[in-house]
């Protein structure tokens, strides 16, 4: 019997894991919110708190549904406040070990019936599953960026998966007014095996100077009337995520057209990471973004 999910504990409180808490909390579902820094928790609260007061002033969200969703978030700054979850997705730095080492903290102390589930852009949910005590209740349940606005969620069954986790997770995906796809547990899924390398092949124009920035985005913006461009794109996703995806690819198909751009290496160790640290493709410091290249 697939099982009822009340409660959904998430873990990772940056930019995907509070949009995840975000559609749970407005879907009905009881929230628990946990971070490695408690400070982090906190910043997310707000950034639902302002997410949602941007869906008010649009109309899509009514200021008592906002009201009632916010009741319903919790901080949970241990992982023991997670005890009482149905469902918990991990959605943490896109690093296999720092996922790992989540799960084997989090199995000890969550239910044997809870199921158990990663927002992982690109790591093998197989391998996931199999470090845990569950690998039958264990689902990659993958949102896309922004979450609130984005109609998608990827399921990727693992090989152990069995079929009551992947209905208990459409039900769940369908109660967040989300439409799934289905995809195999090959590195990346479907959409960020098709994504990323267009990404990584802006940068790599970039990188042998065939346009500059601006010229990339504009170029890809009103010439494929994609929404944003794809160095603006990634900039948005997290210049880390993206490399990390693309050397899973590199790794998993062991296929040289997946080589990480070697500028998007000199980003990531610049720390310069896109949005989320000010500085990344654009400059986001000022009052409008300004190319770095
Ligand atoms: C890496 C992975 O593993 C997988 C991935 O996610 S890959 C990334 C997938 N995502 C994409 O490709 C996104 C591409 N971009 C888009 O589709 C669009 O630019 C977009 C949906 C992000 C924004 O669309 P847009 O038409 O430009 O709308 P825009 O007017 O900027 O935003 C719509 C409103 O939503 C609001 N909004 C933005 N983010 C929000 C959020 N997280 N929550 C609530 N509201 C939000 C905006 O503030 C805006 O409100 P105002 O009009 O009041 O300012
Ligand atoms: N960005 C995107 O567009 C998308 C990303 N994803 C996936 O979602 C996941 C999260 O990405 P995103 O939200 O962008 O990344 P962020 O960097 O915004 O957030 C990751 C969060 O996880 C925290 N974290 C790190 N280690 C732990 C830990 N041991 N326990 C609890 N929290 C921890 C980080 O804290 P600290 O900063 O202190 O290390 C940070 O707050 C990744 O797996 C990514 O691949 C999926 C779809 C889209």
């Amino acid at each position: 019997m697939p099982l009822e999910i009340k409660k959904v504990g998430v873990i990772g409180a940056g930019q995907m894991g509070n949009g995840i808490a975000h559609v749970c909390a407005l879907a009905g579902y009881d929230v628990a919110l946990n971070d490695a820094d408690p400070d982090r928790i906190r910043s997310g609260l707000a950034t639902i708190n302002g997410n949602m007061a941007k869906q008010v002033s649009k109309g899509t969200v009514s200021e008592d549904d906002r009201q009632q969703a916010l009741g319903r978030i919790a901080a949970a700054d241990r992982v023991e406040d997670l005890a009482d979850c149905d469902l918990v997705i991990e959605s943490a730095t896109e690093r296999e070990e720092v996922k790992r080492k989540i799960f084997a903290s989090l199995c000890p102390v969550v239910k044997p019936e809870a199921l158990l589930a990663s927002n992982t852009s690109s790591i093998s949910i197989t391998r996931l599953a199999a470090s845990t005590d569950r690998p039958e209740r264990f689902i990659g349940i993958h949102f896309m960026n922004p979450v609130p606005l984005m109609e998608l969620v990827e399921l990727v069954r693992g090989i152990a998966t069995d079929d009551d986790t992947f209905e208990s997770s459409k039900q769940f995906v369908t109660r967040l007014h989300k439409t799934y796809a289905v995809a195999e547990d090959f590195p990346a899924f479907i959409v960020n095996r098709i994504l990323l390398p267009m990404i990584n092949e802006a940068i790599y124009t970039l990188y042998e100077g065939v346009g500059s920035v601006d010229s990339i985005d504009r170029a890809m913006k009103l010439g494929a009337n994609h929404p944003m461009g794809p160095l603006q794109l990634a900039d948005f996703i997290g210049l880390d995520t993206c490399l990390a995806v693309m050397q899973v690819l590199h790794e998993g198909l062991a296929d040289s057209k997946y080589r990480p751009c070697p500028l998007l290496v000199k980003y990531v160790e610049a720390g310069w990471l896109g949005r989320k640290t000010q500085r990344g493709f654009y400059d986001y410091r000022g009052e409008k973004p300004v190319p770095t290249r």
